[in-house]
């Protein structure tokens, strides 16, 4: 056995390996050491190995799943080695001694889990592979569980980008790959090619030309051979569900790098986990298709305005007719994942209940469809939907005749394909039955022939079906001429067999295992009719998915008296009344008004210089505008009295100084990298918020930094742009740069109280509030008054130095000072290339050098 075990860990690699023995999956040495721990199970040890006891650990199998999840969310992968041959077949191969034959038959990995309860419903789980190809990265992601598939092409500087916007729970690439990111899992070379995978996704698809599906480049290609390749390997050749590839342009969604996506919580909260994500505040989608739907759209927003204005329609429509909302909520809310459903059937793992939600769901498409269809005045995306809920009439029908109304998960008992389906079938069952009736007939035949009254027949999976008796009647079972013959002694009671007993049974037991075998071929059949239709059924989940987000929007428009956005060409951005989706939620649960602000970006203002005291708002604001644009662009209402938004390619957002410790990076360093990004990104249709840009390091160079930043932004990026920040200094930016204006967020000391008012309104800040912030906070009075007699003394300072900026006013602006210096070289330049040096007199030189001397100002 240790041989062949360790042929099985050889070849699993890194995984770890489950090793079937009878009802358990062990696991021994490290991989014991390992699984105990995550698993907090008992390590204990079995034979020896090299004159070592072995550590081992096991799992039941019928609980594997819950164990799986767990140590697949711990980061694992797991190596499933199953008994590929029964102990007889064994036995007979290889006579009585003969070891079970046993091999992998999967690997379960986090990025393709297809089993329902490894998978969280409201979350998509992709699965990435990337690689380089002259010079640029293609990535090819999946979702096996629902069987999507996209192909997309970037330049390697953005693959970080995109990586964060698919939040893949793996990602593949190949060895060798420099670039490649770090906890990615390294596949031999050779399988991303494109060749190679250019073919196996027309084999996969049968199709002799991927040209129907889109344009692919090589790096897709190559990228989809290696995402094949790993689908191969784990699933051990069976192949997933795989719908045809999606070509995706990297320049069709919003642009936001990883730090952005984090700082503004989109899928997940700062803290970790969906509460307090901006997901979590607006999601009302009824279906788990539906929510994963949406945490896309959020992860993508569009850069296409036509078809931002199709999803908004579809969004107004569903919040103009409420009742009709209503009940198509009502309705989907009832449908099963037809999507998860059907992946599993394609992997092979499907169960008789994966088919009756495929029947369910696919019967529920088509009412969904039926009640939309005579609508008038239908918004443009929902006709072309409409056609994809529709046309499963015939598989709905053979699969409403064929399985029963609830089938089991398991099918190892079969009774899940209805009577009436099958007449051998339904036959094969009466025999059955017809013999359960004659072992209870039997049971009280015996009863009265043995004059014992607590006779039972009863039945075991070891001895099948026998009769027990309590031990003092045992004595008339026993007696020679009985009928009844012996089996087992039990502690008080004693178990007998008899000819008619088993005669029944035996006619169970056949009629059992035909019916058995009579279920699972039209299971099979089932199957196979699903999977030939998979691409049909993949459309109409995809657009129960889209009406569930849409209607969910709408719900949550209605909800919050939220409006539609205009999205329109542009550099503005004017935004009424904004308010905040997720910090309005946590003030309304307590009771408090969230304070609605204005925001008006427009090409001859677009930098706004935001001060204020601390807890005044400033972040808050600075956030709510950036989502807004991103719930626009992902073709959903925003929270405000009115939106026109001139479409955004990149959203960047330098929110509070959070630590980056697990990377090593200090605070101030991870807000620079963040910076010098942006500041190499942002292009003129970029919106940017930064938030105390500066304010980790010295108040020197935090100043510095933060005057640096702005007028870079101004000069160079010229992009809209929001700045909160604590330095008054900088509001001397507003006499240099023309597009820049000065705001703050409102506050009243009340006596001697400071009163936060969360307002918005026109002007420098007036005085920093400091110290009333932080007697707010608790800070014990002495200390504040400390803290004041420091200020007055530094105040005074100030007073008389000019303080901190003296002397900034004369600086001139970075790009201008550079442009001063390069006219200047132009121009020396310009009188040297003019001269004749051969034709000078040195009199004549030197005159020159004196005047060029002058011209220099030196
Ligand atoms: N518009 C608003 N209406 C009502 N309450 C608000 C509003 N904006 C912010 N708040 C409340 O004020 C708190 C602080 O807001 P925020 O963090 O945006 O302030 P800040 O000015 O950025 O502070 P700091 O300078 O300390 O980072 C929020 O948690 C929220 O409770």
């Amino acid at each position: 056995m240790m041989a062949q075990y360790l042929a099985l860990r050889e070849e699993a690699g890194d995984c770890l390996l489950f090793y079937r023995m009878g009802d358990f999956f062990e696991l021994f040495f490290e991989d014991a050491r390992t699984a105990s721990t995550i698993l907090d199970i008992a390590l204990t040890t079995r034979g020896e190995h090299l004159g070592q006891p072995i550590p081992m650990c096991g799992v039941p199998v019928h609980a594997a799943e819950s164990y799986l999840a767990r140590l697949i969310k711990a980061g694992c992968r797991v190596a499933i080695a199953e008994q590929v041959e029964t102990p007889a077949e064994a036995k007979k191969r290889g006579g009585s001694k003969a070891l079970v034959a046993r091999d992998i038959v999967r690997f379960v990995t986090a990025g393709t889990l297809t089993e329902e309860a490894l998978l969280e419903p409201r979350r998509a789980n992709v699965l990435a592979a990337a690689c380089e190809l002259r010079g640029s990265v293609g990535i090819a992601a999946c979702d096996i569980s629902t069987g999507r598939m996209a192909l997309e092409e970037c330049a390697p500087e953005r693959l970080a980008a995109a990586l964060a916007r698919l939040g893949a729970s793996e990602l593949v690439v190949p060895e060798g790959w420099e670039a490649g990111p770090e906890g990615a899992i390294r596949r031999g070379a050779h399988e991303f090619s494109a060749d190679g995978g250019e073919a196996r996704l027309k084999g996969i698809h049968g199709v002799a030309t991927l040209d129907g599906f889109g344009a692919f480049t090589r790096s897709m290609l190559a990228a989809a051979g290696g995402l094949i390749a790993y689908l191969d390997h784990v699933g051990r050749g069976a192949l997933p569900l795989l719908l045809p590839p999606e070509a995706r342009a990297g320049d069709a969604v919003l642009a936001m790098d990883e730090a952005t996506r984090a700082s503004l919580e989109i899928l997940e909260a700062a803290q970790g986990g969906r509460r307090g994500s901006l997901i979590d505040a607006i999601d009302r989608c009824v279906t788990g298709a539906g929510a994963r739907q949406l945490a896309e759209d959020l992860s993508a927003p569009l850069m296409s305005r036509a078809a931002i204005a199709e999803r908004l329609e579809l969004v107004e429509w569903l919040h103009r007719h409420a009742l009709l909302r209503e009940d198509l909520r009502a309705a989907l809310r009832a449908l099963p994942d037809v999507g998860r459903a059907l992946g599993r059937v394609v992997a092979g793992r499907g169960s008789p209940r994966d088919l009756g939600q495929l029947r369910d769901g696919l019967a529920g498409a088509r009412r969904v469809g039926d009640r939309l269809a005579d609508l008038e005045g239908v918004p443009v995306l929902l006709e072309r939907l409409l056609p994809d809920l529709a046309g499963h009439g015939a598989l709905v029908d053979h699969f409403e005749r064929a399985l029963v109304p609830a089938p089991p998960t398991e099918r190892g008992q079969g009774g899940y394909i209805a009577s009436g389906y099958d007449a051998a079938l339904d036959e094969l069952r009466v025999m059955s039955g017809n013999a359960r009736r004659a072992i209870a007939a039997l049971e009280a035949k015996y009863r009265d022939e043995t004059g014992v009254a607590a006779l039972k027949i009863k039945h075991n999976n070891v001895l099948g079906y026998f009769i027990e008796v309590p031990q003092r009647h045992a004595d008339r079972l026993l007696e020679a001429e009985s009928g009844f013959s012996h089996r087992q002694t039990m502690a008080g009671a004693m178990r007998f067999n008899a000819l008619a007993l088993h005669e029944e049974a035996a006619r169970i037991t056949e009629a059992g295992a035909h019916a058995l075998a009579a279920e699972e071929s039209h299971f099979e059949a089932l199957v196979a009719e699903a999977v030939a239709s998979r691409q049909a059924i993949a459309l109409t989940a995809a657009a129960l998915a889209r009406i569930d987000v849409a209607a969910g929007q709408a719900e949550r428009a209605a909800e919050g008296n939220w409006t539609r956005p205009q999205v329109v060409d542009g550099l503005s951005l004017e935004i009424e009344g904004g308010r905040h989706p997720v910090v309005e939620a946590a003030l309304k649960a307590q009771g408090e008004r969230f304070v609605a602000n204005d925001c008006r970006l427009a090409s001859h203002d677009r930098l706004w210089l935001i001060g204020g005291p601390n807890m005044g708002g400033k972040s808050t604001f600075l956030r709510q505008n950036a989502l807004i644009v991103l719930l626009a662009q992902a073709g959903g209402f925003v929270p405000a009295r009115s939106a026109r938004i001139g479409l955004v390619d990149r959203l960047f957002s330098r929110v509070g100084a959070s630590d980056n410790l697990a990377r090593g990076r200090s605070t101030f360093m991870v807000e620079m990298v963040e910076t010098a990004a942006i500041l190499a990104q942002a292009t003129e249709r970029s919106f940017v918020i930064l938030d105390e840009v500066g304010r980790g390091t010295s108040t020197y160079d935090g100043l510095a930094l933060a005057w640096a930043v702005a007028e870079a932004v101004h000069e160079t990026n010229r992009c809209r742009c929001l700045f909160a920040t604590h330095y008054h200094e900088l509001a001397r930016l507003a006499e240099t740069c023309e597009a820049l204006s000065l705001h703050h967020v409102r506050a009243r000391e009340w006596k001697g109280d400071l009163v936060l008012l969360h307002e918005l309104a026109d002007g420098p800040a007036d005085r920093s509030y400091g110290l009333a912030v932080a007697r707010l906070a608790g800070v014990p009075p002495k200390v504040i008054s400390r803290a004041k007699s420091v200020l007055d003394k530094l105040e005074k300072g100030r007073a008389e130095t000019g303080g901190l900026a003296a002397g900034l006013g004369d600086l001139p602006l970075f790009v201008a000072a550079q442009e001063a210096r390069e006219e200047a070289c132009d121009t020396l330049r310009d009188t040297l290339r003019a001269l004749d040096v051969d034709a000078l007199s040195p009199r004549d030189a030197l005159e020159i050098l004196y005047d060029l001397k002058r011209e220099a100002g030196a």
